[in-house]
C-alpha cells in the first residue's frame, strides 16, 4: 500500500519523517486558506529533501501550478477543487508530473463524471467533501466506494486515524484498485506538525497485516 503522509511543512519535522516513516509521497499544501499553507519561501529547502512530493491544489491556475511544480521539485500534482477534465488534459500536455484528482465526496459519488478524466490522471484521491477542501479530519461513509467502476488505482483519505489501518486492509480485500491512504489532521500535533510516533505505529500496523505492497 502507498503511504502518502500531507500537509508537512517544518523542516526539522520533515528531516524526521524521512529517516522514521520514508513515506512514499509527502504531500505540501498550496491553498492559501489551509492552516497547512506552504510558502514561496520555502521552495529552497524543501525541493532537496529526498522523498517524492505532491503540491495539492485547489482550483489554481495552470501558470501557478507549473511554477510550483518547477519550484518546488513536485513529482505529483492533486487537484483539489472543482478543476474541469479540460484543465487537466491541458496540464498533462505541459508536464511530466503525475497528475491525482480528488473527488470529495457526499453521499454518493457520479462516476460517470470522473470519466472524462481517465485519460490523464495517474490516481485518484478520496477525500470528504467540507467548505474547507480538505485537512477535516472527517470521514466519508466508505460504503460509497463498493461500486469503484474504473480499474484505476485510488488513494482513501479524509479523517483516517490510529485505528484506521485494519479496516482500510479489510476495504482492500473488496475493492483491489485501493492502493493507499493519504494521512494528515488526525496524526498531528499541531497544522502542519505530524507525530511520528504516531505515523510509525500506523505504518507498522499496514506491514504487520502483510500487505504494505
Ligand atoms: O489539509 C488541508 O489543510 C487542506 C486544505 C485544503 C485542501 C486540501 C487540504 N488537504 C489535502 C489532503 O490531501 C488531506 O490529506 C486530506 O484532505 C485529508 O485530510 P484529513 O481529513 O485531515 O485526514
Amino acid at each position: 500500500m502507498e503511504l502518502k503522509v500531507c500537509g508537512m511543512r517544518e523542516p526539522e519535522n520533515i528531516r524526521s519523517l524521512i529517516s522514521e516513516v520514508n513515506p512514499d509521497w509527502m504531500g505540501l499544501i498550496f491553498y492559501p486558506k489551509s492552516p497547512r499553507y506552504v510558502p514561496d519561501e520555502q521552495a529552497a529547502e524543501l525541493k532537496g529533501q529526498p522523498v517524492k512530493k505532491v503540491g495539492v491544489f485547489v482550483n489554481a491556475s495552470e501558470a501557478e501550478i507549473l511554477r510550483k511544480v518547477d519550484q518546488f521539485g513536485l513529482s505529483a500534482i492533486q487537484l483539489h477543487g472543482s478543476e474541469s477534465p479540460d484543465f487537466v488534459k491541458s496540464l498533462a500536455e505541459k508536464t511530466e508530473a503525475e497528475l491525482w484528482k480528488v473527488v470529495s465526496v457526499g453521499t454518493e459519488i457520479d462516476w460517470k463524471s470522473l470519466e472524462g478524466y481517465l485519460p490523464f490522471v495517474s490516481k485518484f484521491l478520496f477525500d470528504t467533501a467540507t467548505a474547507a477542501h480538505g485537512g477535516s479530519g472527517k470521514r466519508f461513509d466508505w460504503k460509497v466506494l463498493e461500486t469503484y467502476p474504473f480499474d484505476k488505482g485510488f488513494l482513501l483519505s479524509g479523517g483516517l486515524d490510529g485505528e484506521s489501518a485494519e479496516e482500510v486492509l479489510a476495504l482492500r480485500q473488496q475493492i483491489p484498485q485501493l492502493k493507499g491512504v493519504d494521512l494528515n489532521s488526525k496524526f498531528e500535533d499541531a497544522p502542519g506538525v505530524k507525530n511520528i510516533e504516531k505515523l510509525k505505529n500506523f505504518k507498522s500496523r499496514l506491514i504487520q497485516s502483510g500487505t504494505n505492497n
